[in-house]
């Protein structure tokens, strides 16, 4: 298949490497400088430094070229950069193919999930669909194994995209319920600044098995409250997601939870990453999707109390602790 992958960060570069292997890839940068600066080291020194890019990944920072011929387009920015590249995308006024995205987070402002601005941007598609699940970049550059969801209302198209994409290295499971899992790989963000923070200040591990099940619930009452199936939170991009974001040590989420948790203001973290921390612009959305939907999200709301009203973690973990008792399923006991 000819894919174009749009977005050469980590994720963009290793899923390009990834599909280079079986398919005829071109990826595309908006950057010219980092396109000849790849080109020159066949290495995308800034985002992915160390993995080689192999001979037959073609690269590029012409939108028109990558897009000529391609069967299937691949956004892979982060959310921020999904709305301007669909844009850039219509602007080409040509047919498209059938697109999918990997970014995983709520629009800033609109609070819209992934598949909401691309209804938006780009009515027209034949078809569209998510990738996404439990996939460090580099472990799928180095060719590590994983397993991610392809998720579209159009289930035959989640199944066909799936069998195409499917390798030995990366495994693709179809899934036709797309809210859930863009629920579940925008909110685990979130839930992996939290366990961070609590990691970060040595809360110890049951602290930490607590927060990532309780996180779990958050996510599951939120996605059914936008229609998602509750099964979904079980598969790769619920559970999954959130197992490998809050406990990995490649996860830039979870990595601003422990730098808050030593003291570090937001704006010295986000510089320091380098990359993006989709969880920290999302929480904000979550918040006040939450909010709307009169969904009970307290893990959510201790993070954008501390990213955004200055709280300390100490506060915010006693508030958590300090709540009324309830059951498992969420009623209050008293
Ligand atoms: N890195 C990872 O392991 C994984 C990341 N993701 C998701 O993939 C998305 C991208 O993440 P990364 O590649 O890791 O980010 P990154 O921080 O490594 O790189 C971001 C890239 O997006 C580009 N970009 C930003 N705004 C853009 C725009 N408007 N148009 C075109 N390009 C733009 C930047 O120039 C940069 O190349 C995020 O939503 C992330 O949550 C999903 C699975 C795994
Ligand atoms: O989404 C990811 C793994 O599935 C990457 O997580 P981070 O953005 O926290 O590194």
């Amino acid at each position: 298949m000819k894919i174009a992958v749009l977005g050469a960060g980590a994720w963009g570069t290793a899923l390009a490497l990834a599909y280079a292997a079986e398919h005829d890839v071109t990826l595309w940068a908006r950057n010219a400088e980092q396109v000849d600066a790849m080109e020159g080291a066949r290495e995308n020194a800034r985002y992915l430094p160390g993995v080689a890019l192999p001979a037959s990944l073609a690269l590029t920072a012409d939108l028109a070229s990558a897009v000529a011929g391609a069967e299937l387009l691949l956004v892979v920015t982060p959310i921020a950069g999904l709305r301007p590249t669909l844009r850039a995308l219509a602007a080409l006024g040509q047919p498209l193919p059938p697109l999918l995205w990997a970014c995983k987070g709520f629009e800033a402002g609109s609070s819209l999930l992934p598949h909401q601005v691309v209804a938006e941007e780009l009515p027209a598609l034949p078809a569209a669909g998510a990738l996404s699940g439990p996939s460090f970049a580099l472990e799928v550059a180095q060719g590590l194994p994983c397993a991610v969801t392809l998720a579209s209302e159009d289930a035959a198209f989640a199944r066909r995209t799936a069998l195409a994409l499917n390798s030995t290295r990366l495994r693709l499971y179809a899934n036709d319920d797309l809210v859930g899992v863009e629920v579940g790989g925008a909110v685990k963000n979130v839930m992996a600044i939290a366990t961070g923070v609590a990691d970060g200040l040595g809360f110890g591990m049951n602290a930490r098995a607590a927060l990532i099940t309780r996180g779990l619930a958050e996510i599951s009452r939120l996605a059914v409250a936008l229609g998602a199936s509750p099964q979904t939170m079980m598969g790769l991009a619920g559970m999954g997601d959130l197992i490998l974001t809050c406990t990995g040590t490649l996860s830039r989420n979870r990595q601003v939870g422990l730098k808050l948790a030593e003291g570090k203001s937001l704006p010295v973290i986000l510089e320091e990453l380098g990359h993006v921390a989709e969880g920290v612009p999302t929480a904000r959305e979550v918040l006040t999707m939450a909010e709307r939907l009169e969904v009970d999200m307290p893990i959510t709301a201790a993070v954008c109390a501390l990213l955004y009203h200055g709280a300390s973690p100490q506060q915010v973990v006693g508030d958590l602790m300090g709540r009324a008792p309830k059951s498992e399923a969420g009623e209050r006991l008293a």
